[in-house]
């Protein structure tokens, strides 16, 4: 058996980015763009007002000028204004050649068609935005390896961009084995329980920002399993299996994946829970073989599947990690490391009751996985250690 850090080491060694697509802009919220994005014109593209007042000529200040003709936002008149005069604008219209100065019309006396100016604030270019202050031609918006966040989409759709070169999503399928599943809402015969983990994965890959492309259902049987992972990789940049991982009669997942010319990378790990988790690649597909206990599921998709993801992706999904300190005494299991269920309250980290794998009662309130690592066993109120903060 390998260690947690072992196991993460082989997951970043053995997982490469996906390749690039285009994408209309809107649909590339949240991915990392993998080309540098260069402005092709000047932003603004003209001198532009940034109040509703009126457009001068600085050196005309002391003088009484006459209002005459208007610019709003959207006026395409090339008109120019001659000495003495001032022309009516609005924010974001073109200040016309021969006028380099706003004033806000609350600074300013209009009676008559004569614009008296009562600003001593004001300077040479006061509240006009220069041709290409935002961004010029050639310059470059934004490099590669941005995260588009709603304001890099923004600002990109302001200098014109319609379409990005990012990372995609990967196309994620889930497989979950057992005869004993049951869908919810269906009343359960003995021996059957719910079927959860599709439920878990599906709203954990969600909070990610990720969608799952397919959920296979797949009865204990190892060539229909076989059959079944084969289609999943032909669809998947990740196959995610649940269930069938341990050393059961039942548990055909190793040799599922070994037929379909998986490469095994690792299979256990000295850890609780999620002990025999399984990790396989197939040129630059992935599989998890998630351990079927609910809990094992959900704690290894946010320790070990994100990492995989954040690889693939090149996006920020792991979890974040906190120092803090422990609310009370708690022991671990000798030899093994442990993610304890806990809640953080901002200041210490309370382990929860249940911290059994078959149990997701108090995984259900946790908001962070307590990492209890390496060969010390007992740990004693505000005894510093590491959480890992979970999604909402
Ligand atoms: N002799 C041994 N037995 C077991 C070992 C071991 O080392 N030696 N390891 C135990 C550990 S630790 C774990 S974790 C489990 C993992 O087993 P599998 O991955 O083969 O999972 P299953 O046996 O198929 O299921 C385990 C458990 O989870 C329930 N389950 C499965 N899928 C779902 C689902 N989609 N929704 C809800 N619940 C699910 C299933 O009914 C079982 O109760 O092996 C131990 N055994
Ligand atoms: O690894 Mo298993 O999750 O301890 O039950």
């Amino acid at each position: 058996m390998i260690t947690v850090t072992e196991a993460k080491h082989i997951i970043s060694n053995n997982v490469t980015a996906l390749k690039p697509v285009t994408l209309p802009l809107l649909q590339a919220r949240g991915k990392v763009l993998s080309t540098d994005v260069f402005a092709t014109v000047d932003i603004p593209a003209f001198p532009q007002s940034a109040m509703d007042g009126y457009a001068f000529a600085y050196d005309d200040l002391q003088k009484e000028l006459v209002i005459e003709g208007e610019m709003a936002a959207g006026s395409s008149s090339t008109i120019e204004l001659t000495t003495g005069k001032a022309i009516r604008i609005f924010t974001g219209a073109p200040v016309p050649a021969g006028a380099d100065t706003v004033v806000m019309q609350e600074k300013v006396k209009a009676e008559n068609g004569i614009l008296i100016i009562e600003d001593d604030k004001l300077q040479r270019n006061s509240n006009v935005r220069p041709v290409g202050s935002e961004i010029k031609a050639g310059e470059l918006a934004l490099p590669k390896g941005s995260v588009l966040t709603a304001a890099a989409i923004g600002f990109l759709a302001g200098i014109g961009v319609t379409k990005v070169e990012v990372i995609p999503d990967p196309v994620i399928s889930i497989l979950l084995t057992g005869n004993e599943l049951q869908q919810p809402g269906n009343p359960l015969s003995y021996g059957q329980v719910y079927e959860s983990n599709s439920y878990s994965l599906t709203a954990a890959l969600q909070s990610l920002h990720l969608p799952v492309h397919r959920v296979y259902k797949v009865e204990d049987n190892p060539e229909v399993l076989t059959a079944t992972l084969q289609q999943a990789l032909d669809e998947s940049d990740l196959v995610l299996l649940t269930g069938g991982v341990s050393v059961g009669d039942y548990d055909f997942v190793l040799q599922a994946a070994e037929k379909c010319g998986v490469t095994k990378q690792f299979h256990k790990i000295k850890q609780r829970p999620g002990k025999p988790l399984f990790f396989g690649t197939k040129d630059e597909k992935l599989v998890f073989g998630l351990p079927g206990n609910p809990s094992s599921v959900i704690t290894c998709f946010y320790e070990y599947v994100t990492e995989a993801l954040a690889l693939q992706t090149k996006r920020p999904l792991q979890l974040k990690a906190v120092q803090t300190i422990l609310a009370k005494d708690c022991i671990k299991p000798i030899g093994l490391s442990h993610f304890q269920k806990a809640y953080y309250d901002g200041e210490k980290v309370l382990p929860l009751t249940a911290q059994e794998s078959y149990k997701l009662n108090s995984f259900a309130t946790a908001n962070c996985l307590l990492m209890l690592e390496g060969e010390k066993e007992a740990y004693k109120t505000n005894d510093p250690v590491t959480i890992h903060l979970l999604p909402v």
